[in-house]
């Protein structure tokens, strides 16, 4: 992380804090409250640049037996973290993404992802997150994950026929 950073304030139309930050988009596999095989990650924006989720590890997201697959983890860190460059800049994708895996996680059991704002630079949007069990501070996976500011429209109007939703979004697309 460069030591130059960037100062950041709130974005004005950001989530207040324990108020839902808004979903990526209705079909992310995420948060999207459309997305049949998805997550379902409901975002809550925390006070200063912090974002919080809760997830129960349901029996399908089984990796070795009883705990919770990595991929699957690092898919609730991607999201829970993604969710904090919208209360600093708007649309935002991943560009790095990194975890360490302390201890297995219990399928049964229900996991929070605790992502706040490290720094900004630019387009650069440095996050950390920690998942820990929701009664328990004690951590079981960090990860570390930049973001790279985009703007919406350009950076989706090659795929947006692919979208789930294609229909809705297309007269948003039209040149
Ligand atoms: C009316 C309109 C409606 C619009 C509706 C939109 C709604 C949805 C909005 C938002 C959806 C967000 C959904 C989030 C879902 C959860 C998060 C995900 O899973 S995201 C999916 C996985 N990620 C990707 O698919 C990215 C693929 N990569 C790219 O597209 C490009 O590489 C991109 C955009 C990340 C950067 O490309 P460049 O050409 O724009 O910019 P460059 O110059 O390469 O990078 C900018 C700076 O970042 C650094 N950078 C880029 N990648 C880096 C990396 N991997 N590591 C370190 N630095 C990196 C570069 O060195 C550069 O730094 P220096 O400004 O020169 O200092």
């Amino acid at each position: 992380m460069p030591a130059d950073l960037d100062p950041v304030t709130r974005h004005p139309k950001a989530a207040k804090p324990g108020e839902p930050v808004g979903m990526h988009n209705a079909t992310c596999y995420g948060c999207g409250d459309r997305s049949p095989h998805g997550l379902n990650i409901v975002n809550i924006a925390g006070e200063g640049f912090t974002v919080h989720a809760d997830m129960r590890v349901e029996p399908w997201m089984e990796g070795g037996p009883g705990v919770i697959h990595g991929g699957l983890l690092s898919t609730a860190f991607d999201e829970v973290m993604g969710a904090v460059p919208k209360l600093v800049a708007g649309a935002a994708v991943t560009g790095h993404l990194e975890i360490d895996y302390l201890k297995p996680v219990p399928v049964g059991s229900v996991v929070r992802i605790d992502a706040e704002l490290l720094g900004m630079k630019g387009r650069k949007i440095y996050t950390k997150g920690v998942a820990h069990l929701v009664d328990s501070d004690e951590p079981l996976a960090i990860s570390h994950a930049l973001f790279i500011t985009i703007k919406g429209r350009e950076h989706f109007s090659a795929y947006v026929e692919n979208s789930q939703a294609a229909d809705e979004y297309r007269p948003y697309f039209a040149p």
